[in-house]
């Protein structure tokens, strides 16, 4: 914790996402991610644009409190339907493997953000360094985004795989809701030796909207930790 109350964490988070946004060239349509990373993403976008630097980048929100945070601090947005295609997304990432394969949706946004990733393209994947993980699933429960309709059948599903399931709570004991209308399964199959087969099963169930294994989809990281802040590009 720095003497300013903020925790090594939250400035890692900071300092990678400030790195992060000098990937940003003037006149890019640009994705912005969910969750507190992608906030200071969005926060330092804002402060940039106070300067009166990057004034014509415009940013396309993954979720609905993206949005708000986006539009509370004067930053100009779009839809995918008006820019199908974006120059760059900046996104956080729950657990990132080596080959930079992820875990997203701790924050629920998992649809819209690989709508949005598919979308981008390039894709610049933003975390602290406790993200990195030698195995996907080894810290995060997979969440997977179902339809209310049927979801008890799609537990039994994922507990066919061995996964330990909770139904992701909101408020008041109420079922948490995506920005969708839909339910979160956290799935904790504990680390996850074919992400690609476990993805593809994943994807051909009917009732299973979208998975949190993000695959294929990131072209670069910055990680941010102890050591300093690192940008890993593809060779
Ligand atoms: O996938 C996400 C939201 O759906 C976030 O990117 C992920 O949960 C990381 O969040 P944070 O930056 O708060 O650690």
């Amino acid at each position: 914790m720095s003497a300013s109350g903020e925790s090594d964490v939250a400035r890692f988070k900071r300092l990678a996402a400030e790195r992060a946004v000098e990937s940003i060239q003037p006149g890019m349509v640009v994705g912005l991610g969910s969750g507190s990373t992608s906030a200071f993403v969005v926060r330092r976008l804002a402060a940039l644009r106070a300067e009166g630097k990057l004034l014509d980048v415009v940013g396309v929100p993954t979720s609905v409190g993206t949005e708000e945070l986006a539009r509370s601090l004067g930053v100009p947005l779009t839809t995918l339907e008006e820019q199908p295609v974006l120059d760059l997304t900046l996104d956080g990432a729950d657990e990132v493997d080596p080959q930079l394969r992820l875990i997203k949706g701790g924050g629920g946004a998992l649809l819209r953000e690989k709508i949005v990733a598919q979308a981008s393209r390039r894709v610049l994947i933003v975390v602290d360094a406790g993200k990195l993980s030698p195995r996907l699933g080894t810290h995060w429960p997979v969440p997977v985004e179902v339809l209310p309709f049927g979801w008890r059948s799609q537990a039994l599903f994922l507990e066919g795989f061995g996964a330990r399931i909770t139904r992701r709570e909101g408020r008041e004991g109420a079922p948490y809701r995506t920005d969708q209308g839909n339910f979160i399964l956290d799935c904790a199959f504990g680390p996850i030796e074919h992400p690609e087969e476990l993805a593809a099963r994943l994807e051909a169930r009917a009732g299973i909207v979208e998975h949190g294994l993000f695959i294929g989809l990131t072209s670069e990281l910055v990680v941010a930790g102890p050591g300093g802040v690192e940008h890993r590009r593809p060779a």
